[in-house]
């Protein structure tokens, strides 16, 4: 692999972000991360021993300040907003957020000629399942501002390149979750939407219970399915796509997910196999913008970056999350 090329890695301080930088530095090169810190952890930057350039995305004048004082090879984005329920609440803050700040990056990056582009994306974009497992070439159709945030970003790339010979990789992430398997990272959303580290965070007893969005879904057990990914394998899949844009690759999306569709009430299960302790909840009415099967083909990041995950089996994921969990929240 290429050593030290400079990458800004925006959103470098979140979950998946700062795994990413953890990846990009085993692989050999010079990260810079950009965080505004809405979410993310200053902790977590000086646990990495990276420098944290602390700004906004939609900042254009800091932005292209930095970019005329450093020599940027490419940006990987991970900064957004993530909530998919929130997003139905609140949908001015998610286009602002994720849709004009990250036009406002591409407009700088621009202007100082730097044309290789890794986003975050998500499957959410896919919408309501018309073939499982899905492929990249699965009809779009977002049920959440949030999803349609990704979407309208994966649109302005595609027109990017073809107006301005900006090249990008666009991941389409399943359900990130698990943590660094030696403990240095992991999930700290804050508030915590996800279910993996709420059902750890009720096993701690840091919640009375757990909450399940929706028991009449079409599925085995009527719980919504989801295809849950290893944030380190997520990582390494950047790394790749990274070396895959320097190396004069032609824009392109890739899904990351396991292609495992595993319920609502099945993670909880495993959640308490791992932890050995009870995770009692509730059932609720489904949580609105939720699809209800999410379950990914990535034959193609397989076959093109040669993407080959190392933690698929979802009790170590959970294992994983779980260590981080027990040395953050343990009392
Ligand atoms: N968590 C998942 O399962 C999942 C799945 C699919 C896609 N994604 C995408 O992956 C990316 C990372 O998600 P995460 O779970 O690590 O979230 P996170 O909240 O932990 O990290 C996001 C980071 O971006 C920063 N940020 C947000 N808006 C910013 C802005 N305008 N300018 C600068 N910094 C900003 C936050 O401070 C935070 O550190 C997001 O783009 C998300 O949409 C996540
Ligand atoms: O307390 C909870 C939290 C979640 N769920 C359900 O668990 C499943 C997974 O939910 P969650 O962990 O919140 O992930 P998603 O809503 O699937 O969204 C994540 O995964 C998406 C890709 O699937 C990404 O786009 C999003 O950014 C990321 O937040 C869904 O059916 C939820 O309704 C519950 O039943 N109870």
């Amino acid at each position: 692999m290429a050593t030290q090329q400079t990458i800004l890695v925006t959103g470098g301080a979140g979950y998946i972000g700062s795994h990413g930088v953890l990846a990009l530095q085993q692989a050999g090169f010079d990260v810079l991360i950009y965080d505004n810190l809405s979410y993310g952890h200053r902790e977590l930057v000086q646990s990495l021993g990276v420098e944290l350039v602390v700004g906004h995305t939609g900042d254009r004048q800091k932005l292209d300040q930095l970019f005329a004082t450093r020599d940027i090879a490419a940006v990987m984005h991970f900064a957004a907003f993530i909530a998919v329920g929130e997003s139905v609440q609140k949908p001015d803050i998610y286009y602002q957020n994720n849709v004009v700040g990250t036009l406002t990056l591409l407009e700088a990056m621009l202007a100082a000629d730097i044309k290789k582009f890794v986003f975050s994306s998500t499957c959410a974009v896919y919408g309501m399942p018309k073939e499982i497992p899905m492929t990249e070439s699965h009809p779009i159709d977002p049920l959440s501002p949030y999803a349609a945030s990704k979407r309208m970003v994966e649109q302005i790339l595609a027109d990017f390149d073809q107006a301005y010979g900006l090249k990008s990789v666009i991941f389409r992430y399943f359900n990130a979750s698990g943590a660094d398997p030696q403990g240095r990272l992991g999930e700290d959303h804050n508030p915590e939407t996800h279910l993996i580290p709420l059902a750890l965070l009720t096993a701690l007893k840091k919640r009375p219970q757990l909450a399940i969005f929706g028991t009449d879904y079409d599925t085995p057990d009527g719980t919504a399915l989801r295809d849950y990914i290893h944030v380190c394998d997520l990582a390494i899949a950047h790394a790749l796509g990274l070396q895959y844009l320097l190396e004069g690759g032609e824009s392109n999306i890739f899904n990351l997910g396991n292609g495992n569709g595993f319920s609502v009430r099945q993670v909880i299960e495993v959640a308490k196999t791992v932890t050995g302790l009870d995770i009692p909840y509730q059932l609720c009415p489904r949580r609105p913008g939720d699809a209800p099967i999410l379950v990914g083909s990535s034959a193609k990041a397989k076959h093109v970056l040669g993407w080959n995950p190392q933690y698929p089996d979802l009790h170590t994921i959970i294992d994983h999350a779980w260590r981080w969990h027990q040395k953050r929240h343990g009392d």
